[in-house]
């Protein structure tokens, strides 16, 4: 909902760590809004502190000249939002980025897809200071500095609690929307954290997988009615998931999610680009937590179960 945040005059400033489709979208519009934010790059920093970063969006294309732009985490401030947004196969890092970014009072905002994020960060930061976003974007990053923003853009963010206890809604969550708000970006404000991420995951499960599995865009997912039906199967497990762990998604949910999908331009995943580009697959957070956190509570999810197996296994042999 457009301006439902009212704007709070104390303006946060920002970390990015991972400028890439998601950070530096997200990033650079803030930035344009006027807010403080700073930039982690990896193997395009020197270009971006020379050159800035290129946003083409669907909303207008923009070019920030000078960005605050920095190789490594100790370097940088301390912030009061911290937006994680590197491919979880780096979150191997965290412990070393983590606790020099973030402001004693800040928040690490967790923005990548998957579950189970949160738990990991809340060992490094402390839950108090953690809470999660589930991102309805597609972006990619397409040169050094360059980020092509395809799609959608909408942001869910939700407040951490331990276990993935519902915390409600905060004063805080209110002010980083009305931040985002300000940038241009939808903002929806979540009770319960794990119940947007289960929401989420009806979506990433099925496509990200048979994406990758199938060799296959969106579009060719749904127009065969086997893999249409297969899609179907698998989203259903998902709301089986999240039912294991006291989760209700909506029964009109998975039906609004295969509308979605027929709406959508056609899509390659995050998932199979990171395949084709020969990158590590995010098949652990999006497949193993999951399933371990309906195991844990005695559900057996057959069809997500043979798709996480298929995928570590395409996952080695391409990264090997
Ligand atoms: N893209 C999208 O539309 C969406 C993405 N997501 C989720 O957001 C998260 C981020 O994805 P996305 O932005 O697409 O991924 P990208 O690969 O585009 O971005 C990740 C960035 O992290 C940087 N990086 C990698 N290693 C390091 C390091 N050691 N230090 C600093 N930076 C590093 C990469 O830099 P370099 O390239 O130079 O190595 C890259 O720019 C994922 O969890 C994804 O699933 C969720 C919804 C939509
Ligand atoms: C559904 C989609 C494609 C965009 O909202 C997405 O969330 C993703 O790629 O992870």
């Amino acid at each position: 909902m457009a301006n439902q945040f009212i704007y709070n005059s104390f303006q946060h400033s920002y970390a990015i760590l991972g400028t890439g489709a998601l950070g530096g979208y997200y990033g650079a519009c803030l930035q344009k809004a006027g807010l403080n934010v700073n930039f982690l790059l990896h193997s395009d920093y020197e270009y971006v502190k020379k050159h800035g970063l290129v946003v083409e969006s669907k909303n207008g294309d923009f070019t920030l000249t000078q960005v605050q732009a920095y190789p490594e985490a100790n370097k940088m401030p301390a912030c009061d939002v911290v937006i994680l947004a590197l491919k979880t196969t780096q979150n191997h890092l965290l412990p070393q980025m983590l606790p020099h970014v973030v402001k004693d009072n800040g928040v690490v905002l967790v923005l990548q897809n998957g579950l189970g994020v949160e738990d990991e960060v809340a060992k490094i930061v402390g839950a108090e200071r953690v809470m999660g976003g589930l991102c309805f974007l597609c972006s990619n990053k397409v040169a050094p500095g360059h980020i092509r923003h395809l799609d959608y853009g909408e942001i869910k963010i939700g407040e951490y609690a331990a276990n993935y206890q519902a915390a409600g809604i905060t004063n805080r969550m209110q002010q980083i929307a009305a931040d985002f708000e300000l940038a241009g970006i939808k903002m929806e404000l979540a009770e319960d954290l794990l119940l947007a991420r289960w929401q989420k995951l009806v979506w990433n499960i099925p496509y990200n997988g048979l994406s990758v599995v199938l060799d296959a865009r969106t579009d060719e997912l749904m127009s065969n009615p086997d893999t249409r039906s297969l899609v179907e199967e698998l989203m259903w497990e998902v709301v089986n998931g999240a039912k294991s762990c006291d989760r209700i998604i909506p029964q009109n949910f998975v039906e609004t999610m295969l509308h979605y999908t027929n709406k959508m331009k056609p899509y390659r995943t995050s998932m199979k680009i990171d395949y084709d580009e020969k990158r590590p697959l995010e098949v652990e957070t999006m497949f193993g937590n999951p399933l371990r956190f309906a195991q844990e509570k005695g559900a057996n999810l057959p069809n997500i179960t043979m798709l996480y197996q298929q995928l570590k296994f395409l996952d080695s042999r391409n990264c090997n």
